[in-house]
């Protein structure tokens, strides 16, 4: 659709780079332009999606065949939902997340706790590839096709190729296993999420957060796809010095990460990247923050456990067996799990061994949280 046929739509003005934050952490690059190349060409993306998920967890992805106008029209589509849609409204179509384990919906400020116990602010709204799975915002309907599109281009274009080439950095027999295990066809909680962060802590809040905006964890997911964005606020954990360092804005990149589902699948060989939101530079703060993801789990019936009997290279590394055979949980189990006490205990009040992590069991598996 040329832009200028596109139905009109409040325009969110993001922040301009900072110029205070000069030492980002420093992430690879992975490049989708060759992937059409062939097994060869293909290879050499999949050693450096090895090398990436091996150390930090974390890469930017590039040439993935989205336009940074594409990317800036859907955060643009969130803002409008979010802002537009009248309260009442979104309370009928709040995302059952207690009770079903399901983002799909709104999560409406203050669902989670950060730091010192104060309650985010941080606003979603969530959806799955079938949006007749749920009712959906009426100011959200001339958007429709636009947002299906969006997100069939991101499922089958974009998380279908990582997939494809983290079965080949496997070597997992069938290499594509990952992307059977996502059919586009299938049931799951995989959702898009469009994200506002308001900064609008009182000081006392601020005092108690330390401008922790969202505590630091592992996605639960097995990929996670973010949308890069201005605002420097998105920090990770580096796996070896544990110090937190801003991620830097690419303009029309995305930025990739594996969650607990790929830690399991591969016995923690491949990382799930440490992260956490924090408050932005002084140059930067006193302003929204909005951006669209794609966090993805597999199809409901696949039960996650390490893939040591699919991959040589599991085999050669020695890892070991995420989960006893009869305590691995299925996507679904995990999913609605994790979900529901996702930032609902005041984690930090009940400190463990290391003061900055902190253990939480959903059914047969554990999670952590990290500061
Ligand atoms: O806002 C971000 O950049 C990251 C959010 C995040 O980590 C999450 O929703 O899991
Ligand atoms: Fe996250």
């Amino acid at each position: 659709m040329a832009a200028d046929s596109l139905p009109p739509c409040e325009k969110f003005e993001p922040v301009s780079p900072t110029k205070e934050v000069h030492d980002f952490v420093s992430l690879r690059t992975v490049d989708l332009a060759t992937y059409d190349d062939g097994p060869a060409a293909r290879q050499k993306i999949a050693q450096d999606i090895h090398e990436a998920m091996t150390t930090q967890g974390f890469f930017y992805l590039v040439n993935h065949g989205l336009s940074e106008e594409q990317i800036s029209r859907q955060v643009d589509i969130g803002h409008h939902i979010l802002k537009n849609t009248p309260e009442e409204e979104k309370q009928a179509l709040r995302a059952p997340m207690v009770e079903e384990g399901s983002y799909h919906g709104f999560k409406p400020r203050g669902h989670w706790r950060t730091a010192g116990n104060v309650r985010d602010k941080v606003e979603n709204f969530n959806i799955s590839r079938d949006m007749t799975r749920r009712e959906q915002p009426k100011v959200m309907t001339p958007f429709k096709p636009e947002i299906q599109n969006f997100i069939d281009y991101t499922h089958k274009e974009i998380l279908f190729k990582i997939l494809h080439l983290f079965g080949i950095a496997l070597k997992l027999d069938d290499e594509m296993l990952f992307v059977k295990m996502h059919s586009y066809e299938g049931h799951d909680e995989t959702w898009l999420r469009y994200m506002k962060y308001y900064d609008d802590y009182t000081e006392e809040e601020k005092k108690s957060t330390g401008g922790l905006w969202m505590i630091g964890h592992q996605d639960f997911t097995s990929l996670s796809i973010l949308f890069s964005q201005p605002m420097a606020s998105l920090q990770v954990r580096d796996y070896q010095s544990t110090e937190w360092k801003f991620v830097e804005h690419i303009p029309g990149a995305i930025i990739v990460n594996a969650g607990e589902t790929m830690m399991w699948w591969t016995g923690n060989y491949f990382k799930a990247a440490i992260h956490r939101v924090f408050q932005p530079p002084q140059d930067q703060r006193g302003r929204e923050r909005c951006s669209v993801f794609y966090f993805c789990v597999p199809n409901d019936e696949v039960v996650i456990n390490t893939l040591l009997e699919q991959s040589p290279v599991l085999r050669d590394a020695g890892v070991e067996m995420a989960h006893e055979l009869d305590k691995a949980p299925t996507s679904k189990e995990w999913s609605n799990g994790r979900i529901a006490i996702t930032g609902r205990n005041a984690v930090w009040d009940k400190k463990g061994e290391d003061q900055n992590v902190t253990e939480e069991k959903v059914g047969s598996v554990t999670t952590r949280w990290f500061r």
